[in-house]
């Protein structure tokens, strides 16, 4: 980072911190950066003395181009963003990954236990899409490190593209536009149909599949769909309480599961066995749910009419030509070379209108815990939030204690913390690992050193952060 961006930062951060608390706001992110405390204290659990510094200290990796509302949001902050358009190889994900507190991906980058292991002073994960499935969320949570994404931004834009695809496959439409491309007239209404009265099956009935189908009965169609849980239906769709049930009665089949072991390969040989002859296909959720080379099998006997992915089990790390080949996936060259099959590279939640509002999103989470210790919205950890510090209260600490969710241990903080007023406190678990937060006021230079030590030497504790 150059000097004058360093400055920028520096200035930003200033900026950030003259903004009267209270004062009325017109954005998140403004009446978020009324919020941020004067300064951050013992930001790395595993400093041996403690040292104060400024948000301008945070260091944030972002990867596999996280929209800008992001970047700006954490320039706000005053934080030291290093900012990446792709993933990055593991080696070098792992030597990067070292020394930074906070790191924002999106679904190709994978956070294994071994790299977050590396990460010595990484607090918060931030998932700029849905799926989670790329990061070791319990052992992140072992580690102490919040992970957070965004539920529902891009779901309107995957409901979308699987709407034109229904079309275009019942049309031919690819196949149409590819012939004309390369100068042949191929005029036909052969196997070729209108949408409307046709059955669309829905795998995982959640925030795509639920708008998905709101979107579909608006064109005609009649909606059935399967999921593990009971859901309730949206107009007039159906549950249906089986896959073969789903199978058995749909044109359309498109999947909207997380990446699961029960959802791998959840379509494969005997699924596209149990579908209507000339049913289409489309998965838009995770490359692992279909197996490929078996609906290749199924496309090849005509049982499978035509199919639309835009996920695949191993995604090339960056843009460019050559990278879709059989080098990633052996099936690639016979996918490639059958009629009437749709793909697109995992764009599904790729919109102007989904990145930037994931940006914002997801990056006010990731400062909210960083500048306050405000966990809500995390998936791999307890829930917990308090009032925003007040910046003109003097002597006021807020105490941020990660632990294993052990009995004793609240009798042994608290006791530590009995010296002084605790003037808020609260406390959450979810499974293995515990959190509490604590505001405590009446404490001086000296107090919050002799706490932070006393908190280090509990044999419980996972992470340990004093705001001040
Ligand atoms: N292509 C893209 O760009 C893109 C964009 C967004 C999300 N996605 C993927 O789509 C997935 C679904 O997204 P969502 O927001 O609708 O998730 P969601 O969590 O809201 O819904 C998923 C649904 O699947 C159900 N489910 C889980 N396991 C199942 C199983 N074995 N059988 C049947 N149903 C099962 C769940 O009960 C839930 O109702 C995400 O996990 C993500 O992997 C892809
Ligand atoms: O999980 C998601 O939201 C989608 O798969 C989109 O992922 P992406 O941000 O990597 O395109």
């Amino acid at each position: 980072m150059s000097a004058l961006d360093m400055n920028n930062l520096q200035n930003s951060f200033q900026q950030a911190l003259n903004v009267s608390p209270g004062a009325v706001s017109t954005s998140p992110t403004q009446s978020f950066m009324n919020t941020i405390p004067k300064r951050l204290e013992n930001f790395n659990s595993n400093q041996k003395a403690l040292k104060p510094f400024s948000t301008g200290d945070i260091k944030i990796l972002l990867l596999e181009n996280v929209n800008q509302t992001a970047i700006d949001i954490f320039k706000n902050q005053g934080y030291q963003v290093d900012f990446y358009k792709s993933s990055l190889p593991e080696a070098e994900l792992a030597e990067k990954i070292k020394d930074v507190h906070a790191i924002g991906i999106r679904s190709k980058t994978q956070l294994t236990e071994k790299i977050l292991q590396q990460a010595k002073n990484l607090v918060v994960v931030g998932c700029f899409c849905i799926g989670t499935n790329q990061v070791d969320l319990a052992a992140a949570a072992r580690l102490g490190i919040a992970v957070f994404n965004s539920p529902f931004s891009n779901s309107r834009s995957v409901a979308e593209l699987v709407i034109a695809e229904i079309i275009i496959l019942a049309r031919q439409v690819g196949d149409r536009s590819i012939e004309l491309h390369t100068g042949t007239w191929n005029k036909v209404s052969a196997k070729c149909w209108e949408v409307r009265g046709k059955t669309l099956g829905i795998i995982g009935y959640g925030h795509i599949g639920a708008q998905l189908s709101v979107l579909a009965e608006s064109m005609g169609l009649h909606v059935i769909y399967y999921d593990i849980v009971t859901i309730m239906s949206l107009g007039t769709a159906k549950q249906v309480s089986t896959l073969d049930e789903l199978l058995n009665n749909s044109d359309f089949v498109t999947l909207h599961v997380p990446e699961t072991p029960e959802t791998k390969n959840i379509l494969s040989a005997p699924q596209f066995a149990a579908m209507k002859h000339g049913a289409y296909v489309i998965n838009a959720s995770r490359g692992t749910v279909v197996d490929i080379p078996a609906l290749i099998q199924a496309m090849k006997v005509g049982k499978v009419a035509g199919a639309a992915l835009d996920v695949y089990p191993q995604e090339p790390a960056k843009n460019g030509s050559g990278a879709f080949s059989n080098e990633l996936n052996k099936w690639t060259s016979e996918l490639v070379s059958l009629p009437n099959v749709l793909l697109t590279p995992h764009i599904g939640g790729s919109t102007e209108e989904a990145q930037s509002s994931i940006g914002i999103e997801v990056s006010t989470a990731l400062s909210k815990y960083i500048n306050e210790g405000n966990s809500t919205g995390s998936v791999n950890f307890p829930e917990v939030s308090l009032r925003a510090l007040k910046l003109d209260q003097e002597n006021t600490v807020r105490v941020l204690y990660i632990h294993k969710n052990v009995p004793g241990v609240l009798k042994t903080v608290n006791n530590i913390l009995s010296d002084h007023n605790i003037e808020k406190q609260f406390s959450d678990s979810n499974g293995e690992i515990a959190y509490l937060m604590a505001d405590i006021s009446s404490v001086n230079q000296d107090d919050i050193k002799l706490i932070y030590d006393q908190l280090n030497e509990t044999t419980e504790k996972i992470r340990i952060r004093l705001l001040y």
